[in-house]
């Protein structure tokens, strides 16, 4: 299991935290990895997050994002439903605040998947959670990664990789970092680091 921790293999917390939130580069395969974990986990909930983004081939309103405008945005965040929320490459996105709380009420496993401002936000105001950075190989890999997924033209592209060299430098900022070699241990990894497994 330790193939793809960078540096020492973390001892594991006497009191597990509940919400753990998951960030790391645009293309590094966040989400792949989040999938691949909850076909076979499917009680690892994850928050959707609210998002100005258009909706990409495929994505449907409130099971990869609820879509919204940004007068909606604006309103999300001026009634404080937002447990944070974060400009990203010319978007905003954020965290719908009552249903993660739900969640952990009710003692559940509750990850995010969210950039490295939401990631500080989260850190700020919920101090015991478990914050876990995705790395990817090497820069060549991650270019190769987000250019072959063919979801962005060229420009957005280029904005995400400049995004890309600020969280990568951050990485130290996060209690764990997972290497993306293989999405199979990588999901296993996460779900140990959940105390699913
Ligand atoms: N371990 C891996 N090896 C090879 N390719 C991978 C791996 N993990 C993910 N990928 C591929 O990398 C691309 C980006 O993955 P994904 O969309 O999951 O990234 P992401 O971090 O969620 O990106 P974003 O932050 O932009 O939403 C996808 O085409 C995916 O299939
Ligand atoms: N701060 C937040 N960041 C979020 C949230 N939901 C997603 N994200 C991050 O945005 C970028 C781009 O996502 P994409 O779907 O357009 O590729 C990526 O790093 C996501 O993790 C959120 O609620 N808050």
């Amino acid at each position: 299991m330790a193939a793809t921790f960078r540096g020492t293999t973390p001892e594991p917390p006497d009191v597990r935290p509940r919400l753990t939130v998951l960030s790391g580069p645009s293309g590094v395969g966040k989400s792949t990895v989040v999938a691949h974990m909850r076909k076979e986990h499917p009680e690892v909930w994850l928050s959707v997050s609210a998002t100005t983004r258009k909706p990409r081939p495929g994505e449907k309103h409130g099971v990869h994002y609820f879509f919204v405008t940004d007068e909606e945005m604006d309103k999300l965040i001026a009634n404080g439903e937002l447990l944070e929320w974060a400009e990203f490459a010319g978007n905003r996105y954020g965290t719908p605040r009552a249903a993660v709380l739900e969640r952990l009420e009710a003692g559940e496993p509750v990850l995010l998947e969210i950039d490295l401002q939401g990631a500080r936000q989260v850190r700020e105001s919920m101090a015991d959670a478990q914050l876990v950075f995705l790395a990817p190989p090497s820069w060549e890999e991650l270019v190769r990664r987000l250019t072959g997924r063919g979801t962005e033209p060229p420009e957005v592209i280029e904005r995400r990789l400049e995004a890309a060299k600020i969280e990568l430098a951050a990485e130290p900022e996060f209690d764990v970092t997972l290497v993306n070699t293989s999405v199979e241990d990588v999901a296993r990894e996460l779900l140990a680091l959940m105390d699913v497994v």
